[in-house]
């Protein structure tokens, strides 16, 4: 079953502990098979930045094993057989990102000419104006440059470390809805650690609670109950006859009330603001991005390594 590369993450007794410290992540056990969206939910300090790290292969674990697609992550031979792309806080706050430098000439760094379709798909998807300038951006339209660069290589494996917040409600409901696709028609897997709520209820395939670095809980959507009772969460346990089988399923469910959120009047208002503007890729008035980077990516190339080291940041 380890080996079975059906198997997305595979983690049997993962132990890491950070040096000289008690703190760390214990006794993790994942069989997340592809295709899958895991949502990690924890307070702050709870292990999900240390977990994602650990599958981007930027951490070593202690003991305790680890695959990804069937394969060792760490095991050199395997290494770029898969794409694993990991954006988190550093991959966030990447300075280049706030320079005086154009949008298109970003993204064609990172291989916007190679993935034209997709490219245009992602600059479209994320409401981005291509003659935007890094450094006028404001921090939700860099963070979707920066989205559309993180994305841009279709990956096997994603990462996410709470890189919507910035995101207006209907930018991050498109690129939910984008990443959701992409798991189903690619049957590539995300896992996606946040603690804004809005909009992802029935969005994964799978919520995992962690804190002090253990697994305390976890759900699938069929155990996931919402309600119109007003009350607190209430976790049960549900019996379930199989009578095929014979026998008793027992398994936790959990009821949630269905809250009060403007989160839908939000959606419906930015959805009326974009009818009212329009698409940006529909505005004839603006050059083609073709265009646009012909005139500009051969100014900008002298910075190739320090472009590069950005792509490079973004991949495992
Ligand atoms: N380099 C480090 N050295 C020692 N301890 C660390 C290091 N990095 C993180 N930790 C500790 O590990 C624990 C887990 O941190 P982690 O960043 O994984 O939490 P998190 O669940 O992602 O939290 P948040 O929601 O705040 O992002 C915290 O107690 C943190 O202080």
């Amino acid at each position: 079953m380890t080996e079975d590369e059906s198997v997305s993450i595979y983690t049997e007794h993962l132990f890491y502990q950070y040096p000289n410290t008690r703190i760390g992540l214990f006794d993790i056990n994942i069989n997340l098979l592809r295709g899958s969206r895991l949502l990690l939910v924890g307070p702050n300090g709870a292990g999900k930045s240390t977990l994602l790290k650990i599958l981007a292969g930027q951490r070593l674990i202690k003991s305790g094993k680890v695959l990804l697609n069937g394969k060792d992550p760490f095991d050199m031979r395997h290494r770029g057989n898969q794409i694993v792309t990991y954006l988190g806080t550093e991959w966030a706050n990447n300075e280049i990102t706030k320079r005086d430098i154009p949008v298109t000439v970003l993204v064609e760094s990172v291989g916007g000419d190679f993935y034209k379709e997709r490219r245009d798909m992602l600059i479209n998807l994320l409401d981005i104006d291509i003659t935007w300038r890094m450094n006028q951006c404001s921090d939700g339209e860099r963070r979707r440059v920066q989205l559309c660069m993180g994305l841009l290589k279709p990956w096997d494996l994603l990462l996410l470390d709470e890189v919507t917040v910035d995101l207006d409600v209907l930018v991050r409901y498109r690129l939910l809805e984008f990443l959701r696709k992409e798991t189903e028609q690619r049957n590539c897997t995300i896992v996606y650690a946040t603690h804004i709520f809005d909009g992802l209820g029935e969005w994964p395939t799978e919520v995992m609670h962690l804190n002090g670095g253990i697994i305390v809980k976890r759900y699938v959507p069929k155990d996931i109950h919402f309600v119109n009772e007003s009350k607190q969460p209430v976790e049960e346990e549900d019996i379930k006859e199989d009578i095929n089988k014979q026998r008793h399923e027992r398994r936790s469910v959990v009821l949630i009330q269905k809250i009060k959120s403007f989160y839908p009047l939000a959606l419906k208002w930015l959805k009326e603001d974009l009818g009212v503007r329009g698409e940006r890729t529909d505005d004839t008035s603006k050059p083609k991005y073709e265009e646009l980077t012909r005139r500009l990516v051969k100014y900008y190339y002298d910075d190739k390594d320090r472009i590069g080291e950005y792509f490079t940041k973004t991949q495992q």
